[in-house]
């Protein structure tokens, strides 16, 4: 249904509607989808939440993900996703854009625009992806602070703390940091940027009863797993980040290179996505309808409707 309907609207905010999804025994699986569009073909295939990549929010921008966009450009993914398919999403907070003040203000305004979860991390800034080298550590104490901020902002956000530290500081402390952030306030844990199969096995093992997140990021440091396999492990919910980017990307790139090769874009058409398939998608003509259905009765045919 299109979303400008109030009545159709969830009743519920949305990070009540992200724990009732976590508080059934199955994993939850969030596919990224930080564009409207991506958003709606993603519950097309059934899924029940969504997640908003840092990394492909800045990519889509023409940035690294060195923690350079700001709250409000990442408000503007949360608006169109939420708006575009009423789904609950998780959305990445990089380093919360500053110290315990700066993520404050990001919580509220996250939770203004939509958005049902949000994850911290332990990096210092220029933050990093989690699978790269040479990560600047904040302390145990500095990742706290910024949880017990957000906490204390949250009105019904779900708070995850992500620890970077396995790669540098190993699993013992990564276990140890993470337990302080449980303490702190977080609702879950994402240990990042886990090499092994035993690894993941271990984390969740010393962390029983602690809802975990498992990053399953393409050309990274952890091996392919799928869902069932990481459930199995004890992890509740799974990302694929940058997936769809990564794909969409591959997709313009040969577009680009079909039109300066050909002169024109005949060829690409068996990989397009033709425009009744897009307007189905973005509900087109439902709006059209309901434009339609309002105009008819407010202002009865035959009516003149300017004086
Ligand atoms: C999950 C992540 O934080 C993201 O921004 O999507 C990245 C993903 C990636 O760069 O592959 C990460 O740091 O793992
Ligand atoms: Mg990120």
């Amino acid at each position: 249904m299109p979303y400008v309907i109030g009545a159709d609207l969830p009743d519920r905010p949305a990070g009540e509607r992200f724990r009732a999804l976590l508080d059934r025994p199955n994993i939850l699986q969030m596919p990224g989808a930080h564009l409207g569009l991506a958003a709606l073909l993603a519950q097309k295939q059934g899924f029940e939440a969504l997640y908003l990549s840092g990394a492909a929010m800045s990519a889509t921008m023409g940035l690294p993900d060195l923690g350079m966009i700001t709250v409000e450009d990442v408000c503007f993914h949360i608006r169109q996703v939420a708006r575009a398919t009423g789904m609950p999403l998780l959305v990445d907070g990089d380093t919360g854009y500053g110290e315990a003040l700066n993520v404050m203000h990001m919580v509220r305004t996250f939770e203004d625009a939509g958005a049902a979860a949000v994850h911290l991390e332990d990096q210092h800034l220029p933050k990093k992806c989690g699978h790269l080298n040479d990560k600047k550590l904040a302390s145990v104490e500095e990742m706290a602070a910024k949880v017990a901020a957000a906490r204390k902002a949250r009105r019904h956000l779900y708070v995850i703390a992500r620890t970077d530290a396995v790669a540098s500081e190993g699993m013992e402390a990564a276990v140890d940091r993470a337990k302080r952030y449980l303490e702190a306030g977080a609702d879950a844990i994402f240990p990042e940027a886990l090499v092994t199969r035993d690894m993941f096995i271990e984390f969740a093992r010393r962390m029983p009863g602690v809802k975990l997140l498992a990053n399953m990021t393409e050309f990274g440091r952890t091996p392919f797993f799928t869902a069932a396999e990481f459930e199995s492990m004890g992890y509740s919910m799974v990302i694929w980040p940058v997936s769809h980017l990564r794909i969409a990307a591959k997709a313009w790139e040969k577009l680009y290179a079909q039109i300066a090769a050909e002169g024109g874009t005949q060829g690409a058409l068996d990989r397009m996505q033709t425009r009744a398939e897009l307007y189905a998608t973005i509900r087109y003509h439902e709006y059209e309808e309901l434009d339609a259905s309002l105009v008819r009765t407010i202002i009865p045919e035959g009516m003149p409707q300017n004086n």
